[in-house]
């Protein structure tokens, strides 16, 4: 058996947080010959539920569960962690967007990056839910400078399995025959769902839709499903926000298969002529435990614009927190 590894969930009393624990303790997350020891971080007035849900943890009698521990203080949260699912943050209602949320949330990731730095592993992949994800991203790892700028990223895989659904019901194919799906930029309704590198069952998906339908259409419906979500819900998407943090860790940390892509906000080293040093979109490979930017793919004139679009909102996005960046 191998030795357990410690994962933190901050946001632990919320309900990403609910759909997320009992995923991460079945194996689902990193493997199911993995033991974990969870490490629960919420504020103080949620400790109440939060111990409720460490009980129905228990409960599960989860073979691979190690421990619990439920904390309201980062320092305990994040000692000696290898793994960080940073969720916790206040969710956006109807009308706002993502990046109206960045005054209200982005304190928490300058107070969460120095935890990390001072605490965890110094191998620690973290992820980064809660929004506007990118740039609390950024603002964790400026504030973490001792651990790899490559271990900090940023979930769009709830954007790259969206693209991937809308994709397959459109040509009546499983999600499954969908590959190298790429999702460019920053977690909001500039992202940029790019289907030129795409193939459906071993064909151009650009050959099986119509252009209009791509742009005006397909485009718009990824990037604003989650206001979609708000609508019919009354709440922001939870449970598929889960899995998607499940499936950009289990990439991250078991590796993709056959080269097909994920998109991950991570690092931009300049690849495909984005500034450098923002954490961006980019199509990903996973091996031994690294993400890989696919390199080498052509760009046409219409995906470069909106690759610029969203690579602005992200540069504005930054300069409105340059206070919290170190
Ligand atoms: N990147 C993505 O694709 C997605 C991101 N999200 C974002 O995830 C975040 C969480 O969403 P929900 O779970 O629905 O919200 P929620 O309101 O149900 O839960 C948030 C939890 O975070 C806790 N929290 C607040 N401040 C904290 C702090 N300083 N330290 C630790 N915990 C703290 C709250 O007490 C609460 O338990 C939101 O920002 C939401 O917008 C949601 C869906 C998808
Ligand atoms: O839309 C929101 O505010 C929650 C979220 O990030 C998503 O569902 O993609």
């Amino acid at each position: 058996m191998k030795q357990p590894v410690r994962v933190t969930v901050t946001g632990a009393a919320g309900q990403i947080g609910y759909a997320l624990l009992f995923r991460i303790a079945s194996g689902a997350m990193l493997g199911e010959d993995q033991p974990v020891i969870l490490q629960l971080l919420d504020i103080t007035p949620a400790m109440d539920a939060l111990e409720g849900v460490k009980m129905e943890l228990d409960d599960c009698a989860f073979p691979l569960l190690a421990g619990v521990v439920c904390t309201d203080d980062p320092d305990v949260g994040f000692k000696d962690s290898d793994y960080a699912l940073l969720v916790g943050a206040r969710p956006r209602g109807p009308g706002m967007e993502r990046k109206d949320l960045l005054e209200a949330n982005a304190a928490i990731f300058s107070v969460q990056g120095k935890a990390i730095d001072q605490n965890a592993s110094k191998d620690i992949k973290v992820l980064v839910v809660g929004n506007p994800a990118n740039t609390n991203a950024l603002i964790t790892q400026r504030n973490a400078p001792s651990i790899p700028k490559e271990n900090f990223t940023a979930m769009m895989r709830l954007d790259h399995n969206r693209a991937k659904s809308q994709l397959a019901t459109k040509t009546g194919k499983a999600v499954t025959d969908v590959k190298n799906m790429i999702v460019w930029g920053n977690h909001s309704a500039t992202q940029y769902p790019d289907l030129s590198n795409t193939t459906v069952a071993g064909t151009p998906a650009l050959d099986l839709v119509e252009q209009d339908w791509y742009e005006n259409d397909y485009i718009p419906t990824v990037a604003q499903r989650g206001a979609a979500i708000i609508k019919a819900r009354g709440a922001s998407s939870a449970a598929s926000a889960a899995n998607a943090a499940i499936d950009h860790v289990r990439s991250w940390a078991l590796g993709t298969t056959d080269g097909d892509y994920v998109s991950m906000g991570v690092y931009s080293d300049g690849s495909y002529g984005i500034e450098e040093g923002l954490i961006y979109s980019f199509p990903c490979t996973c091996e031994n435990g690294e993400w890989t930017i696919v390199q080498g793919l052509s760009v046409s004139e219409f995906s470069q614009g909106r690759m610029k679009a969203t690579e602005a909102e992200l540069t504005e996005e930054r300069d409105g927190v340059a206070h919290l960046l170190p």
